[in-house]
């Protein structure tokens, strides 16, 4: 059984028309960076590992996790987590409640909040708990985005271009951040970037579509 995110001669079709071909394997604490022009198919792909493909387009290939075949499953049983340029907090919840989000329903009480400080601390920011949202800074934001996906425990993280809204230090900071954590938990990670610098300091394989 291969672990790791196993994409197994993927090919991705919109009507008749071949949008791309992939044969990869990201393995635990693995980061594979896809570039690609603009139009190649980088976010689709995403959305076909996610399994949120839009019927526009078909998908011949499968798609296995430490050696499920996720491919007919659910979005929601796949156990694979995204972060995108643009994750937004919701605005309504504090921090706290923002990282519950991510937290199975289950779990109730001090055992939650004991979660939810973890994370907290984990990026930094302990005692934030209580605030709202929008009194956060750009790269605490980002900090909160990122572990209210880890607090759900995937078992792989994709990376639609998360960092290029962030200014070139902050960029820097949160990206190595990003990267340590999904390491520190053995996730196998697909980065998407335009920039070659993120593929640089991501330090893996780089494929190229298109
Ligand atoms: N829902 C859709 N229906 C039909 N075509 C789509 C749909 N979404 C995207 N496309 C087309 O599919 C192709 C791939 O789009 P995709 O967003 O995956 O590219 P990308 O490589 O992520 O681009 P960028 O770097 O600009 O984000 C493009 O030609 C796009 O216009």
């Amino acid at each position: 059984m291969a672990e790791g995110l196993v994409l197994d001669h993927v090919i991705l079709r919109r009507g008749g028309d071949l949008l791309l071909t992939l044969d990869a394997r990201v393995a635990p604490g693995e980061v594979l960076t896809v570039m690609g022009r603009s139009g190649s198919g980088k976010s689709t792909l995403l959305s076909a590992i996610i399994g949120q493909l839009d019927p526009a387009f078909t998908l011949e290939g499968r798609i296995l996790l430490n050696g499920t075949d996720l491919t007919r499953r659910p979005a929601e049983a796949r156990q694979v987590g995204i972060l995108f340029q643009d994750d937004l907090l919701f605005p309504h919840l504090s921090v706290a409640g923002n990282l519950g989000f991510g937290l199975p329903r289950a779990l109730r009480g001090a055992a939650r909040s004991t979660r939810i400080e973890a994370a907290l601390q984990e990026v930094e920011l302990a005692g934030y708990g209580p605030r709202d949202p929008a009194t956060l800074s750009g790269g605490q934001k980002a900090r909160v985005a990122l572990m209210r996906m880890l607090l759900a425990e995937p078992r792989a993280l994709l990376l639609d271009e998360p960092f290029s809204r962030l200014d070139a230090g902050l960029r820097a900071q949160i990206r190595a951040l990003v990267l340590a954590r999904a390491q520190a938990r053995g996730l196998p990670v697909l980065l998407v970037t335009h920039d070659a610098e993120d593929a640089r300091a991501a330090g893996g394989r780089v494929v190229t579509l298109g």
